[in-house]
């Protein structure tokens, strides 16, 4: 990769304030696949500097223009999108079909749809004697995560650049190598200078820069609650918006009329796609009382038909988690899991059978688990699920709404209304019913401590406008 040890700053790559290098590990292997340079707020005050000077004129330009932007990057997205799949398949570990098809996938879904929505996206409605105008807030400053590392940076640039936005983004030091793709991607679609700048670097040196800076408007944050929460306090003396995505320990209940063969085995399979490394993943499965030894062992069952292998191995299997920190931090809450009572029915500690090198982990299940145990409340983000179990429908609720995260919730059962009542008790963002398709559509955003606002087609651009009421404009 030409540019890695290089920023997108103003239309063109150039070399950092001060040159410090990172590796890049490959979790499959733990060796090296890449370094990069690693910035400092000397480098996002450029980026910054540049972001404001193109938004003078970025922000005036049409709707029409924006789209035929938006088109072309699409095609070129379209045709690196292979590129994409295994340069993100090596930087965190996703098997090669699914880096290519989700991964790098997901991407090209958001960008569609934003697309899409820009086609008829309202930027004026009148209100009697009054217009109400919907105008780009300014720069923003993107700050995204390793786990799904296209999705986050597409559901924050194309929203952006369909409302007039310009911006600065830092990708995770950890998965960067598809950012600099994508910045590649950008400039060849002549994204004019300045609109789109790439600094590369650490949360305290970068991120902290951007969160800080009084020439960025607006800050897009997805990450840990940790770290938003670092970001937040940052933003606050320069008084900027601070949109933040943030983790999650989404509840998954069987109501007792569900067929519970076909909804632990689907349950399991939600769980640990990605290795357990979504935000949104269904982690703790909630059971009736009277069936949790049933589901307990179907859910080990489904567990030990996953294989784990290294990203580029053939076949259907789960990769490594990303590093050795997430392999370290995974590990110790299985131990705790275990020394606090819950019965490991599947998986444990230590990596698969056979497999000496490499962040993988064993595809864990927890029966037995109570909720105030560690596991059923900290966020593991590994192939790890808990089962709980409750006694009635209300008390299934109650226990579900109890955490201090909100992303999302799932809920599977043989009767629609009951699913749909069910649905409307849950203090989340995002509630699933009867494992749907994925739907670029919906909103995707948490209550309480998951969050804030909301992303994804006209939710992911209203999230980038100030809204201006002209008052007397003009008669209805
Ligand atoms: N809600 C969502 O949409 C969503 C989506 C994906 C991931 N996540 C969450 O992200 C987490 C996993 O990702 P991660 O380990 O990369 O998270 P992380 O918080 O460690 O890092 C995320 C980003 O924040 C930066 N960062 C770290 N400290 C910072 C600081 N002090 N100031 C500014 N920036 C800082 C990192 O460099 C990185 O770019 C999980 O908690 C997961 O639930 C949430």
């Amino acid at each position: 990769m030409s540019h890695a040890l290089q920023f997108y700053i103003d239309g063109a790559w150039v070399d950092p304030a001060e040159l410090k290098r990172l590796a890049v590990i490959d979790p499959s292997t733990e060796e090296p696949c890449g370094e990069i340079a690693i910035g400092s707020a000397e480098d996002v005050d450029k980026a910054v500097a540049a972001a404001r000077r193109a938004f003078e004129s970025f922000s005036l330009t049409s709707r029409e223009e924006r789209l035929a932007l938006l088109r072309r990057l699409q095609t070129i997205y379209e045709r690196r999108l292979d590129e994409l799949g295994a340069v993100i398949s090596r930087e965190m570990g996703a098997p090669l079909p699914f880096a290519r098809e989700w991964q790098a996938g997901i991407g090209l879904r958001h960008l569609k749809k934003a697309i899409e929505t820009l086609e008829t996206f309202r930027f004026e409605e009148p209100r009697g004697t009054t217009m109400v105008f919907k105008e780009p807030i300014g720069v923003v400053g993107m700050i995204t995560p390793w786990n799904w590392p296209m999705n986050q940076i597409m559901a924050k640039v194309a929203p952006a650049l369909a409302t007039g936005c310009t911006m600065v983004l830092k990708p995770s030091e950890i998965a960067p190598l598809s950012a600099i793709l994508f910045a590649e991607m950008m400039d060849e679609a002549g994204v004019p200078a300045g609109v789109f700048n790439l600094v590369n670097g650490d949360g305290p040196g970068v991120g902290e820069a951007i969160s800080r800076h009084p020439g960025i408007d607006m800050v897009s944050f997805t990450g840990s609650t940790r770290a938003g929460i670092l970001v937040a306090k940052g933003a606050a003396d320069t008084i900027k918006r601070v949109h933040q995505e943030l983790g999650g320990k989404s509840a998954n209940i069987l109501l007792p009329d569900v067929d519970l063969e076909a909804a632990v085995t689907k349950g399991v399979q939600g769980c640990f796609g990605n290795s357990g490394q979504s935000c949104n993943a269904p982690t703790r499965m909630f059971v009736p009382a009277d069936r949790h030894d049933e589901a307990a062992e179907i859910a080990a069952r489904a567990a030990s038909a996953f294989k784990t292998g290294p990203a580029d191995a053939d076949g259907v299997h789960l990769g490594p988690v990303v590093s050795q920190m997430q392999y370290d931090k995974i590990q110790r809450l299985i131990e705790t899991g275990i020394a606090e009572g819950a019965s490991l029915v599947a998986g444990g500690l230590g990596r698969p059978d056979g497999m000496n090198r490499g962040y993988f982990v064993q595809p864990t299940v927890f029966a037995h688990v109570t909720p105030d145990m560690t596991i059923a409340r900290e966020e593991i983000f590994g192939p790890v699920l808990s089962i709980l179990s409750y006694e009635s429908e209300e008390d299934a609720i109650r226990l579900a709404n109890d955490t201090v995260y909100g992303l999302a919730a799932y809920i599977q059962s043989g009767d629609p209304a009951r699913a749909r009542r069910v649905a409307s008790r849950m203090r989340a963002g995002s509630v699933y019913l009867d494992y749907p398709a994925w739907d670029p559509g919906a909103p995707f955003g948490g209550y309480k401590q998951s969050g804030n606002g909301r992303e994804y087609a006209d939710f992911g651009l209203e999230e980038f406008l100030e809204i201006k009421g002209v008052v007397g404009y003009g008669a209805a």
